[in-house]
């Protein structure tokens, strides 16, 4: 049933349904917010989970007060009510039925809108959106939360396997290069693919589903990527032999930050649309600490970590020659009947001299905070460009899907950081803090700070 969105005089109606996770959310509700300031009406499609925890957690209203045409309906995740929705949880949405159930939902909101949504800007890895928008005939444009390079070795990932470069043989293999990503022939390893990549049988479910969705998303009337051409030109350009309508608009926070800035003046309240209770105090604590003495470190919305992990982080910081504000979400740390939270409370008491320790921080505000002088990353995409904008240069501990190309660019590329992957030993952790905030302390210092100026200036010239 297509609806009648002809001869408007109202305002184009843009629909923006992100995939329900926090590093989705952040970087597609910037974008809903940028185009509600350039006068599109805007419905923000949440789940309704996470919209009850936006709500718990931040002031939604404000939303609508600040931007007249903006509003936020909310749809099922295809999960039960009391699914955990934790761990690796997600990939149950791409479960069929689970799928079908939020597709029939989207179908309805669609239907049911009035005045009817022009154009859908859907997350790029929930590919069913396009089959939803080419029945009723709405325009849709996806968009890819993650990185670019990512993006291309998921859309390689058939011609890897094609030219027999997967499956990867063993740790031994780990490091041989892969030469059938066009661009990154030089520098990409087994160990840099997306951890997707890592099954012994290629035809692994997980595999298949980022190939399907990366495919599909080159289906779409554009593609929108959270990026800038002087960052990934030449991964655009790559992306570009595919699918000529992709589009680079970011970084998203910082298109935002730029325009609201120049309208409200440095001091303006941006929202921070957070699923946890952000805790303020971290920064009257950094208020403390000399200028760039202080190491951040926080793996992101995600991931979790061994008890045994965490404690071999902490010593690595501890005998370090710098102080840090560490990030622990709730029930993130993976231990048997409440260690987890044991071992956490027992690192607070014994890093008061040294550190900091909080459940989610202001993270913006924390890399743009003067004495921050080096970000301990998992390198989600979301952190990875807050940290280049900030020029704050990397140490790299990826975890899974994108976050192990990423690294790979950040420390090889760009060479703003270092790449810790696939390595938890407390001595590395040392000699790596030290290396980017003391011995090597200037030479990354430069090279990030380079970067996030040609950044600065091209989003200037947007
Ligand atoms: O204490 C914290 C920790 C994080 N954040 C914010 O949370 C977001 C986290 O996003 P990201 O760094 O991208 O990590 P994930 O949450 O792990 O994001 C998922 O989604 C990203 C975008 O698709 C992918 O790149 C990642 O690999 C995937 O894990 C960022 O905007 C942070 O500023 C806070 O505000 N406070
Ligand atoms: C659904 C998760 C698995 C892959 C997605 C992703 C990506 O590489 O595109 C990154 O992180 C997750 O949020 C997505």
């Amino acid at each position: 049933m297509e609806q009648d969105r002809s001869s408007q005089s109202r305002p184009p109606h843009v629909l923006v349904f992100p995939l329900p996770l926090q590093g989705h959310i952040n970087s597609m509700i910037k974008l809903a917010e940028l185009l509600a300031i350039a006068g599109f009406k805007l419905t923000f499609l949440n789940s309704h989970h996470n919209h009850e925890r936006l709500v718990k957690f931040n002031n939604i209203a404000a939303h609508s007060e600040r931007y007249p045409g903006f509003q936020f309906k909310t749809i099922t995740d295809g999960l039960p009510l009391n699914h955990p929705r934790s761990g690796s949880w997600f990939l149950d949405m791409f479960e069929d039925t689970m799928e079908l159930k939020m597709k029939e939902s989207l179908r309805e909101v669609l239907v049911n809108s009035s005045p009817p949504v022009d154009c859908i800007i859907g997350d790029g890895f929930l590919g069913f959106a396009l089959d939803v928008a080419k029945e009723l005939g709405i325009p849709i444009i996806f968009f890819r939360t993650s990185s670019p390079c990512c993006f291309w070795v998921y859309h390689s990932i058939p011609d890897i396997i094609q030219a027999g470069e997967l499956p990867i043989n063993g740790s031994e293999d780990m490091d041989r290069l892969i030469t059938t990503v066009p661009g990154m022939e030089t520098y990409l390893r087994c160990r840099d693919l997306p951890t997707f990549c890592r099954k012994l049988d290629i035809e692994d479910s997980s595999m298949k589903l980022v190939v399907k969705q990366t495919r599909k998303s080159l289906q779409a009337d554009a593609l929108i990527l959270n990026t800038a051409e002087e960052l990934d030109g030449p991964i655009l350009s790559q992306i570009r032999t595919k699918c000529p309508r992709v589009y680079a608009v970011g970084p998203l926070h910082a298109q935002l930050n730029t325009r609201l800035n120049a309208k409200h003046g440095e001091s303006y309240d941006h929202f921070s649309n957070t699923l946890w209770e952000v805790d303020k105090s971290c920064i009257f604590w950094l208020n403390k600490q000399p200028n760039r003495s202080v190491i951040y470190v926080s793996f992101g919305s995600i991931t979790s970590t061994s008890r045994e992990q965490l404690v071999e982080l902490w010593y690595g910081l501890l005998n370090s020659k710098t102080k840090f504000l560490l990030v622990v979400r709730p029930n993130s740390v993976i231990g048997k009947d409440g260690e987890g939270e044991d071992v956490v409370m027992e690192l607070m008491e014994k890093s008061k001299d040294r550190g900091y320790i909080v459940n989610w921080a202001p993270q913006e505000a924390v890399l743009n905070h003067p004495a921050i002088g080096g970000f301990f990353t998992h390198n989600g995409w979301n952190s990875t460009l807050e940290s280049i904008v900030a020029g704050v240069p990397m140490i790299c501990w990826p975890q899974f899907a994108d976050q192990h190309v990423n690294s790979r660019v950040v420390s090889e590329v760009w060479k703003i950081g270092l790449d810790m992957k696939d390595v938890c030993d407390s001595k590395i952790v040392e000699k790596m803090v030290n290396d980017v905030m003391v011995d090597r302390k200037e030479e990354f210092a430069k090279s990030a700070s380079e970067m996030a100026k040609e950044d600065k200036e091209e989003i200037k010239m947007v």
